[in-house]
């Protein structure tokens, strides 16, 4: 037969189990796709793993043969945790597919303008809470995006941290990042007779979480769907994902499904990438000069900006483009799985192999000098936005036509919006300590499928009064 694409050695059983730096293994498959190059191979415990370095390979495999490459990795983890339904976990076929053509009449690049109203009151909404308690600005964030994707998802509009959705929805999205890890999926496959341990088991911890995450979900995709319907039976369906399913006659249960995974999907994806953004401002003071310069100059001072200025802030558009290749907040996209095996230049890819598009790894080294953060590389010497920029921040958004994200357009807006009104209000820098001294910020991701800065300290400014 043919070989496996390059990879490190592997020990017995274990394959390259410890090899791989749990925590941040985007780093482990940056330095093996120096070593082997864009496609490396490797195992554990039995497990085969493709990891993809290049993105013109990733749309070589994803794009055009999506058939073999548009699978999610089979893991009873999904089933015991009840979410093995839900659109990013399903497994390629009919159900999947019926839920992204549900997801699209509601996300296409041609209907998402209709929510910029709501990605503005929201954003509004989002300043005079940081203007209010700007410590809490992690919270604010995860408010912001939670809101959106519960007001996109069921028409409804969410007042504070308070509101029982939402609250609902956080301690669904906790349970659930607490417990599918990828070392338990791992565990899981190696001993399958875990899931199996009653409940009454000492130590039992793993069955517990599952149960709570089931009832969890159980009651996320019942609540909010009866709320808005019932809301629709008094005063008219809002315009909504949900309404739109309703209104094409499509069944009531696709919907229910469909509309839990959305939040899952948009909430946490989104208020990382602008927790990443401030971040970014924090270590980069002299960016965040340019982005006020130009915000000032073309609206003057003190007017917040709408999306009919868009185009006129091309500096702003690239500051967003540049926090998504300086840190993805999903490094290593979502895992795909073969669903037969392939032959890819020469080398064999077995059926049922994880396939992993290591995202970090192409946005550091299709780049000269990857760790600085720099805006200018997707402007050209006038200033204006390369033609190709949008096109390269496509990959944060994962790969192949019918699986990349479908809310791809909708987060585009959203987290313009955001960035766009606080960013006009606010300077974010380094907080002091008691003596007046700077606290030093030091980029720490948490780890995950979704990378989180681990909470940092910041002074907020308000730009126009100085306080
Ligand atoms: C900055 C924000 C976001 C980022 C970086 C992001 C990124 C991603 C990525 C990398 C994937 C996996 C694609 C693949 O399999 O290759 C994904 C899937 C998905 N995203 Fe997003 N996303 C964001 C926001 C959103 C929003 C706002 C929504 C909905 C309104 C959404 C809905 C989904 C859904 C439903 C999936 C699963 C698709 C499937 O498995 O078929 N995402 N996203």
């Amino acid at each position: 037969g043919l070989p496996y694409p390059p990879g490190p050695k592997r020990l017995p059983v274990v394959g390259n189990a410890f090899n791989i730096d749990f925590k941040e293994p985007y780093l482990t498959y940056t330095e093996w796709g120096k070593i082997y190059g864009d496609l490396v191979y490797s195992r554990i415990f039995g497990q085969d793993f493709l990891i993809v370095n290049s993105e013109n390979t990733a749309r070589l495999l994803a794009d055009q043969r999506s058939s073999i490459y548009s699978d999610r990795p089979h893991s009873p983890i999904y089933r015991l945790f009840g979410i093995h339904h839900m659109t990013p976990g399903l497994q390629y076929g009919t159900e999947w597919k019926t839920q992204r053509k549900l997801l699209h009449l509601s996300l296409r690049n041609d209907v998402v303008d209709r929510y910029r109203d709501m990605h503005l009151r929201s954003a509004h909404r989002l300043l005079e809470n940081i203007q209010r308690d700007g410590k809490n600005f992690y919270e604010h964030f995860d408010l912001y995006t939670g809101a959106l994707a519960l007001e996109f998802t069921y028409g409804r509009r969410i007042e504070g941290k308070d509101d029982p959705i939402i609250s609902l929805a956080n301690r669904l999205a906790d349970v659930m990042s607490k417990g599918i890890t990828g070392e338990r999926i791992g565990l899981l496959r190696a001993l399958p007779m875990l899931k199996y341990v009653p409940l009454w088991f000492p130590g039992a911890t793993f069955q517990h979480e599952a149960q709570q995450c089931r009832d969890l979900v159980a009651a996320f995709s019942e609540l909010p769907f009866a709320v808005a319907k019932k809301q629709a039976e008094t005063s008219g369906l809002q315009p909504s994902f949900v309404s739109d399913i309703l209104t094409h006659g499509e069944e009531e249960s696709a919907a229910k499904v469909t509309a839990t995974g959305v939040y899952l999907a948009a909430a946490e994806s989104s208020s990382a990438t602008l927790k990443i953004l401030i971040l970014a401002m924090i270590l980069n003071p002299g960016v965040q000069d340019e982005v006020h310069a130009e915000l000032d100059a073309v609206l003057g001072k003190a007017v917040t900006p709408t999306f009919k200025d868009r185009e006129r802030l091309p500096y702003l558009q690239a500051v967003l483009y540049e926090v998504m290749r300086w840190h993805p907040a999903f490094p290593l996209g979502v895992p795909h799985f073969t669903t037969t095996s392939d032959v890819f230049e020469g080398y064999y890819i077995p059926k049922g192999t994880v396939v992993i598009f290591n995202t970090w790894g192409m946005s550091n080294c299709e780049y000269s000098d990857p760790e600085r953060f720099d805006p200018t590389r997707h402007l050209d010497v006038d200033g204006k936005l390369k033609p190709e920029a949008k096109q390269n921040s496509s990959k944060y958004f994962g790969f192949g036509r019918s699986r990349a994200c479908p809310g791809r357009f909708f987060a585009d807006d959203a987290l313009w919006a955001a960035a766009a009104v606080i960013m006009s209000a606010f300077r974010f820098e380094q907080a002091k300590d008691p003596l007046g001294n700077d606290i030093e910020v030091v980029p720490v991701f948490r780890p995950g499928v979704i990378s989180h800065p681990a909470p940092f300290q910041c002074s907020i400014v308000d730009r126009f009064t100085g306080s």
